[in-house]
This record gives C-alpha cells, structure tokens and sequence, in this order.
C-alpha cells in the first residue's frame, strides 16, 4: 500500500492530500473542520447545476437535503418499514432456493446449480430502494425486465470515479467523448428515471406508504423557502438508488464471499443464527438479533475489507486553512482518507487483510486484548464521519442482518466443487476482488444451496 511505503501524507493529484490516519480523521471530516465538499463532487450529480445530497457544496442547503432525508431513517419510520423489505428478502431467499428456471423449490438434500452471488445481491438491494422511493419496486427478483439497470448504475459510479479524480476531464465535458458508450447508455438510463420521477410525482404524497418521495415532495425550508422540484426529485432519487442500491449489494456479495471461502465462519455463524431463532419469521431487527454478536462481527469484517466507499472522500479546505496531523493545510486544497486504505492498516488491525470476525471480541491468547480491540472499534468507520457521514446506514445495516440470517437459517451453502479458497500461487486465502470506483463494484463468485434438512 501506497502509504506504507511513502508515509502517512501521501499527496494523490497536485492539489490533493490523503491521510492515511485514524487521527487526522476528525480533523478532516469533524463537524467544526475548516472545510467542505470538494467542487469535484459536482460530477457525482446528474446535473452539473442541481447538486444532489451528497454533491452538495452550500452547507445550508446540505443541511436541508440532509434532515428531510433523515426522517427516512428514523427509528420508528425503519419499523414502520420494516415488513416491506423482509418482503423482498423473502423474495431473495425464495430464489436462492429455486431450481434454474426459477419455479420448482428445490428438493430438500441436494444442492441447486451455482448461482452468481453478485446478481440476486443486486436486485434485492435496487428492489427494495425502488420500493422505498417510488412505492414502486423494480421488481427484479422476479422478473428480468428491469436487470440491466445494476449494470448502468456500475458504469455511472466508474464514470464519476474518473470525474472526480481528474475533474479535467467533467470540466471539459470529455467524459463525453473518452466514455462515449457508457455516457450514452447513462443518458438514456437518466432519462427512464426522469419519466419515473414524473409518473410518481403525479401521484402526489402518499401518507399511508410513507415512501421516500412523499417526504421530498412535503419538504420545505422555512429559512430559505427551498423545497424540491421535479428536476430536484429526479436528481436526488438517481443517487438514491446508486447510494442505497450499489452499497449495500457489493458489501452483501462480499460477505458471502468471505463467509464462503471462510469455512470455520461460516459454521460458526449459522450455528449462532440457527441457535438464535427458531422461525424465519422471527428474523426480524430487535433483541434476538442483536444478540448474534458473530453475525455482527462478519458484517464489520467485510466491510472493513470492503468498503463500499472506498476512495479518498475529498474536502475542500476554507480561507484560513487549516491544521491537519499539525501540518499547516492551505485554503484550496483538498484532502481526505480512503477508508479502504484505513482500514487495512496493519498499525491498527492485525492480519489486514485477513477476514477474520474473531478481531471484533477480547481474546488475549488469540492476541485480541482489551485495548487492540477498543483501537479496532475505534478506527472502523464505514459509513464515514462527521455532517456527512452516510445517513442511511440503518437501512443497510437492516438489509445486511436480516438478509445473512435468513439465508444461513434456510440453507446450507457451500462454494460450487472444484473452487480453491486459497490463492495457488502466493498459498493466501482469497480476498474479495473489487473495482474501487465511486462505489465499491466486484463479485463473479458463485454458492451453492441447499434447503436445511432438520427444518419443515
Ligand atoms: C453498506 C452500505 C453503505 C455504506 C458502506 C455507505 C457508506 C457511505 C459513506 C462512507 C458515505 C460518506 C461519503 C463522504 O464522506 O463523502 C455515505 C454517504 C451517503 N450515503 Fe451511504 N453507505 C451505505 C448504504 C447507504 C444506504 C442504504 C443509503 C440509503 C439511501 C445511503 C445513502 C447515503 C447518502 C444519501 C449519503 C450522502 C450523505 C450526505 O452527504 O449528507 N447509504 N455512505
């Protein structure tokens, strides 16, 4: 890694700096930091003039975007929504246990076909997001119509990639041109998410479903009279379903990476879950959930492997500057951490790059004590910090939980015959293998399932 060979400041384009330190974290995400989005985050928005909520610049307007978007996740809204999303996980499970052409349930005892992880991951996360904004599910587990749209969202998150870290090519409109295959399939993609915006929005506020667009379209600031807009709607749901979607699918396809090529994981996780509730219709978020301390650790282990915001999250420093690690920043530059890089540091993790969920629980003699754990917790980070930190962490969180215990509730699941767990040339176990563009993008890994048999 690039900072363990040059130092903590590494500098990654003339005018920006990564921190590859916990400590300089505050510093540079903190609510009091001397700082805010970098321009470059413009090209992360559909428009170059409507900024979406996470593109935002004007802090004013980021903390309107942000509340009204709040209320989504708010603990007794998540309840409330709750039975829609363990609808689409029902969905997810039912497919893993359907043969090939998706209708006869397997027979109990034998082991379906290898199925491609990535995929169901993607369209569980994009249905229930959908669901969730429009009132209207993309419905892909069920049905192919719709599946090409995780493929659009991966080439809009490379495309800001590049973007962002080489704002040239946005302010010269050559992405236009350097990625002229992807820019046209994003384009049209836009444009179907605009005829949806405008389709829902004619439908006005619907209170009873309480979906993400009812409380756009009733929010206003009475500060700055700013509300939402069709072009407002349309930007904030194309982001929606990239920052909710894409998310929570790379780091769900991860975990079942890791727990498949993990086989001493995997064991112990699905006697924990098995131990823990005794109906499907039991896993559910709550107590008995927050019991499953290994399944917590796993869902932290992958994404301390794989964050699903990988990169450097840029900040533009203000007139006076600012003191980063006691080095004197100027205004203009931008700087940041890349979570990817933080949280495979060896000064804070031992074994980086090893998925191993035992790091997350004192064990002296496996070397975990009290204090290398409190460091562990105190570095992992994963939904960011500070004003912008991720505000839908507790929809991922849910997704992740309920979706890993279901399916180890329901299945057995093994990596297809014939698949190494080990790289044969270097003897390391498999690492997740991943695209680090806006949003983390990997998978080609495929599982095998098979119904429990001790269950009716
Ligand atoms: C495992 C899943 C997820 C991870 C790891 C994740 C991670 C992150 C991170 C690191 C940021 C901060 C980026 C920055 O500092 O610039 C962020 C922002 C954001 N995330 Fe997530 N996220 C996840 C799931 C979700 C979900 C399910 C939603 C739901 C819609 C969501 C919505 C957002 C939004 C809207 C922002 C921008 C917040 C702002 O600027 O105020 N994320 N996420």
């Amino acid at each position: 890694m690039l900072t363990t060979l040059v130092g903590v400041i590494v500098r990654t384009a003339p005018n920006t700096l990564s921190f590859d330190s916990h400590d300089t974290m505050p510093e540079i995400y903190g609510i009091k930091a001397n700082v805010r989005k970098a321009n470059e985050w413009v090209a992360l928005s559909a428009s170059r003039r409507t900024p979406n909520v996470l593109s935002v610049v004007d802090k004013q307007l980021h903390a309107f975007k942000r509340r009204t978007l709040a209320h989504v996740f708010y603990d007794q809204n998540m309840k409330h929504i709750e039975d829609r999303i363990i609808e689409k996980i029902k969905g997810f499970t039912d497919l893993l246990g359907s043969a090939d052409d998706g209708l006869p349930v397997k027979e109990k005892n034998s082991w379906g076909s290898p199925t491609p992880m990535t995929n169901p991951c993607n369209w569980l996360s994009f249905d229930i997001i959908s669901d969730l904004t429009y009132s209207q599910s993309f419905n892909m587990l069920k049905s192919p119509e719709l599946r090409w749209v995780p493929e659009v969202y991966t080439s809009m998150s490379y495309r800001s990639m590049v973007c962002l870290i080489q704002p040239k090519i946005f302010e010269c409109k050559l992405d236009r041109v350097l990625l002229a295959r992807l820019y046209k399939e994003i384009i049209s993609a836009g444009t179907w998410i605009y005829e949806r915006t405008k389709t829902r929005q004619s439908l006005g506020v619907n209170p009873d479903k309480k979906d993400i667009f009812s409380i756009l379209m009733n929010a206003r600031d009475l500060k700055t009279g700013s509300e939402y807009k069709t072009k407002d709607l349309w930007i904030e749901s194309i982001l929606l379903l990239a920052a909710g979607a894409d998310t929570t699918s790379a780091t769900m396809s991860a975990a079942f990476f890791y727990l498949l090529h993990n086989q001493a994981a995997l064991s112990h996780l699905t006697a924990e879950v098995r131990a823990t509730f005794t109906s499907e219709d039991e896993i559910r978020m709550g107590p008995k959930m927050n019991s499953c301390r290994y399944l917590q650790a796993c869902i932290n282990e992958t994404m301390r492997l794989v964050p699903a915001v990988p990169n450097l999250s840029p900040r533009r420093v203000q007139a006076g500057g600012i003191t980063v690690g006691g080095e004197y920043i100027p205004e203009g530059v931008n700087i940041g951490t890349s979570l990817y890089t933080l949280m495979r540091n060896e000064h804070y993790f031992q074994k980086p790059n090893e998925f191993w969920p035992e790091r997350w629980f004192v064990d002296p003699e496996a070397g975990v004590t009290p204090e290398s754990l409190a460091l562990a917790q105190k570095v992992f980070c994963p939904f960011g910090m500070g004003p912008r930190s991720c505000v839908g962490w507790k929809l991922a969180w849910l997704e992740l939980n309920v979706t890993l215990a279901r399916t180890l509730f329901l299945y057995d699941m093994r990596l297809p015959l014939g698949t190494d767990s080990f790289n044969k040339s270097t003897a390391a176990r498999s690492d997740y293998d991943f695209q680090a563009w806006a949003i983390a993008s990997g998978g080609g890994h495929r599982a095998q399932f098979r119904r429990r048999h001790d269950l009716q």
